[in-house]
């Protein structure tokens, strides 16, 4: 097992009808701004629990963080801040709402041109405003963790950054908030989850191995609740069971002590900031391309995760690890979610337009093994056609 520092500060409060535990959670002398997205926190009725349980402290509002926040709109929200001299800030959302609320936190209080912040991935963030968060969409594990993805629409590009400071101070998580999530979001976040898991699982071991057996029992779970979390949307027990896992799949604690991976990552964040494609699509094109072309460097957990997580012991080792990658691209196709380019009409010209970005973006020694120049990744996005 690998040294390591484990550290994560989030308060944690799971349930039904937990929003109202706000009014604890905030301080009451805070200048709160409520950050969301579009008309499904206000519909759903979130939004309205939100403000009661605020009462009578002084809150502002921002609506309008899109699908894969951009920076144009998060530097209006950094304006309100200012202007309003907000201390707190309570994010009202799924993954995009969160990770804009983080970048506010640190563009606040940011003396240079805050997009630097992105361009240094949080390493130059020196302070941040503290802030909460209202889940209402399983999938990226922002709500307890310190990174974000924000996207500079002018140059289409999508950068992540983390800093200790970008912590939630508290996030709640009441399943039943994700009633309302479209079918396709509840698929997006089940892939999301288990490719957040795979890129800290599927690299090389190291003799960790409860992090390992983690990992799995968190890819198991994804696997087995997938159907009826699609089908049954008012299914408590199974949404509670989905938010958690896609919870710890990302808080650091299956990462703690193992190599990591994360190209399918910096990959897929090219082809959402180039053609819109939501982020968990992109991950599905990626990473059983990405399985295929590595799998001599992957060949020991590939083998350990055919036989733990799908139950494949017949063959020999290469039918082995076909059969692993077979079985996890059925399941992204069987959530709807296509693993092919070709299915969102694209073909080598996006492979060109990709490579070029990941190498204006100095993406070109990306794995575990830092070994997936831009001729793999030409390799990985050929695969994926
Ligand atoms: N910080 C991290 O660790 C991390 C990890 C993975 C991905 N990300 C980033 O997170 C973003 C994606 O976040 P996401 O997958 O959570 O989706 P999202 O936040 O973009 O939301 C997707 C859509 O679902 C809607 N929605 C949210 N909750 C709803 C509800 N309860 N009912 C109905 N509609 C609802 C939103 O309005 C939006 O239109 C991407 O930018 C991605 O790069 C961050």
């Amino acid at each position: 097992m690998n040294n390591f520092d484990f550290h994560n500060p989030t308060k944690i409060v799971f349930g039904a009808d937990t929003v109202g535990k706000l009014s604890t959670l905030v301080p009451n002398d805070a200048r709160v701004l409520i950050l969301f997205g579009g008309a499904s926190a206000e519909k759903t009725g979130t939004m309205a629990e939100v403000r009661t349980a605020l009462g009578e402290r002084t809150v502002r509002e921002f609506g309008g963080i899109e699908p894969n926040p951009s920076y144009e709109t998060l530097m209006r929200a950094v304006h309100v801040v200012r202007e309003e001299k907000i201390d707190f800030l309570l994010a009202v959302g799924g993954g995009s709402v969160i990770d804009g609320t983080k970048f506010v936190a640190a563009a606040a209080l940011y003396d240079g041109e805050p997009w630097e912040i992105a361009q240094q991935g949080g390493a130059n963030v020196q302070r941040a405003l503290p802030f909460g968060s209202v889940l209402t969409l399983p999938a990226t594990g922002s709500e307890m963790n310190n990174g974000g993805v924000v996207t500079h629409k002018a140059t289409q590009s999508k950068l992540a950054f983390r800093s200790a400071l970008l912590f939630p101070a508290f996030s709640i998580l009441d399943p039943r908030k994700t009633f309302t999530l479209p079918t396709n979001q509840v698929a997006n976040g089940l892939v999301d989850a288990f490719v957040h898991t795979t890129e800290q699982y599927l690299t090389y071991p190291v003799n960790a191995k409860v992090q390992d057996r983690f990992a799995e029992g968190l890819l198991q779970t994804l696997v087995e609740i997938a159907p009826q979390a699609v089908a049954t949307p008012d299914d408590y027990e199974t949404r509670a069971n989905l938010m958690w896992t896609a919870t710890l799949a990302l808080n650091g604690l299956i990462g703690a002590g193992v190599p990591q991976d994360w190209a399918t990552h910096m990959i897929g964040h090219e082809l959402t900031a180039l053609y819109d494609i939501d982020h968990a699509r992109t991950l599905a094109l990626v990473l059983p391309a990405l399985l295929d072309v590595q799998r001599e460097q992957k060949r020991g957990k590939l083998l350990q995760f055919g036989e733990r997580v799908w139950g494949i012991t017949d063959g020999t080792d290469d039918e082995r690890i076909d059969a692993a990658i077979a079985r996890t691209r059925a399941f992204f196709e069987g959530l709807g979610i296509p693993t092919r380019l070709s299915a969102y009409q694209l073909g080598e010209e996006a492979v060109e337009a990709v490579l070029k970005q990941l190498q204006t973006h100095g993406m070109t020694a990306l794995g575990e093994h830092r070994d997936i120049d831009l001729a793999r990744s030409r390799k990985i996005l050929q695969a994926a056609l």
